[in-house]
């Protein structure tokens, strides 16, 4: 079904750096015959990489172990043709950012300004770019050689860019969120949203028709994705209203994302919060009132709720998703278009809601690529009960430094 992806992309080849699952059987199977200890050291070796444990054939059979390629190409995800090879080339660019963040040499790149005069690098090689300006590159590279993208809005550039008059779409993206505790290790992810192209303003002047794409309303995105940089990487992403919402390992045995949580829903109530607690006396009485209720057990379900906050607002998202709850940042610091909006899709895709604290994220028009507001996100009725505290918007805001 995908085979139109091999004749108009050009996606480099990964590296593989072990042998495929049947190879590594048969060569398990051969060893066993031959040499009994090479074999066990490299069955426990196998074993202890289990994260990254190749699936076995028959479960790559079942609709779990498709790849997000397989999953967009065989009908399962609905997508046209368009949207399938630009989702094939957003992945690629992922991978690679994984790669990047990864890797034993950004611990320099990571920082603000790595590599600038008088860093470590500044002797030896070229200034380096941030790891959020490499990111970005690397997506505008991977959008641009689609030939699908009209526009692309991102967090990194003061306006879009336009890409081509020709493409059916415009992506908004934050490249790599969380990047401020890169140093550290912490897990990362990069935010998607796909729109299609305004055709009805196709005539206007290019800076005019790259804003007014990026502005459009979340009701009318056609996906949205985030990709998860931890301990493993995960595509989570929604192929359109009604789609559901589906995420995807990276397998590093094959270099493919498979399909390991189909059709995810955010659990009805959770018993977690996430938000940053040191900002308490900032919070306005009701977001206070609604804290201290539920970590005392006196919410609507009468349980005690926990505190998690990672402080990277893709790995506090993707906890909510799974198992409940709300992940939340009361202040005006999150950005409506590239942020809030796909990820909020994401949510009510699967069957959670997001809002500012008054109103549905997706129901806010933006008037501004870089407009900050309070974000809320999670199980439905955890949500309910919050709002119903009312005053839970913290508007005293006074430029936090870490
Ligand atoms: O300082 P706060 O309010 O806890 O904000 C933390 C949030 O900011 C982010 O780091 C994004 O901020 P930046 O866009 O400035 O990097 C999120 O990943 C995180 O959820």
């Amino acid at each position: 079904m995908l085979s139109h992806l091999s004749s108009q992309t050009t996606i480099p080849p990964l590296p593989t750096s072990r042998p495929s699952p049947p190879s590594l059987l048969r060569l398990r199977l051969r060893l066993r015959l031959t040499q009994p200890r090479v074999a066990a050291s490299l069955s426990i070796s196998s074993e202890m990489s289990s994260a990254s444990t190749p699936l076995h054939a028959e479960q790559y059979e079942k609709k779990e172990g498709k790849t997000l390629l397989e999953f967009v190409g065989s009908g399962q995800a609905h997508v046209d043709d368009d949207l399938a090879v630009l989702l094939a080339h957003v992945q690629t660019a992922c991978k690679r950012i994984a790669a990047l963040v990864a890797s034993p040499f950004n611990n320099e790149i990571g920082k603000s300004g790595g590599g600038g005069k008088g860093s470590s690098l500044d002797s030896s090689r070229d200034a380096q770019k941030p790891l959020d300006i490499i990111s970005n590159e690397i997506i505008l590279a991977s959008l641009k050689s689609s030939g699908k993208v009209a526009a692309m809005a991102s967090e990194e550039d003061e306006f879009p860019v336009w890409i081509s008059d020709k493409g059916p779409f415009v992506v908004v993206t934050d490249p790599l969120d969380g990047s401020r505790n890169i140093d550290a290790s912490i897990p990362t992810g990069t935010i998607f949203g796909v729109y299609r192209r305004l055709e009805e303003i196709d005539h206007l002047p290019t800076e005019e028709k790259a804003q007014l794409n990026s502005l459009q309303s979340g009701t009318r995105l056609v996906a949205a994705a985030y990709v998860l940089y931890s301990s493993a990487t995960i595509f989570c992403a929604s192929f359109g209203p009604g789609k559901g919402t589906h995420a995807f390992t990276l397998d590093q045995s094959i270099g493919e994302f498979v399909l390991t949580h189909p059709d995810m829903k955010v659990p009805p109530r959770g018993q977690i919060y996430s938000v940053n607690d040191a900002r308490y006396f900032d919070w306005p009485e009701g977001l206070r009132q609604y804290i201290d209720t539920v970590r005392q057990g006196n919410g609507q379900t009468g349980k005690k709720y926990s505190a998690r906050y990672i402080c990277s607002l893709v790995a506090d998202l993707h906890r909510t998703l799974l198992y409940g709850g709300i992940a939340m940042n009361p202040r005006d610091h999150l950005r409506l278009v590239y942020e809030a909006n796909p990820l909020s899709f994401l949510v009510e895709e699967a069957g959670g809601r997001g809002s500012d604290g008054k109103h549905r994220i997706l129901a806010i028009q933006p008037v501004k690529l870089h407009q900050r507001l309070p974000l809320f996100l999670g199980s439905k009725g955890d949500m309910l009960e919050l709002e119903s505290y009312g005053n839970i918007q913290q508007k005293v805001n006074p430029g936090y430094e870490v």
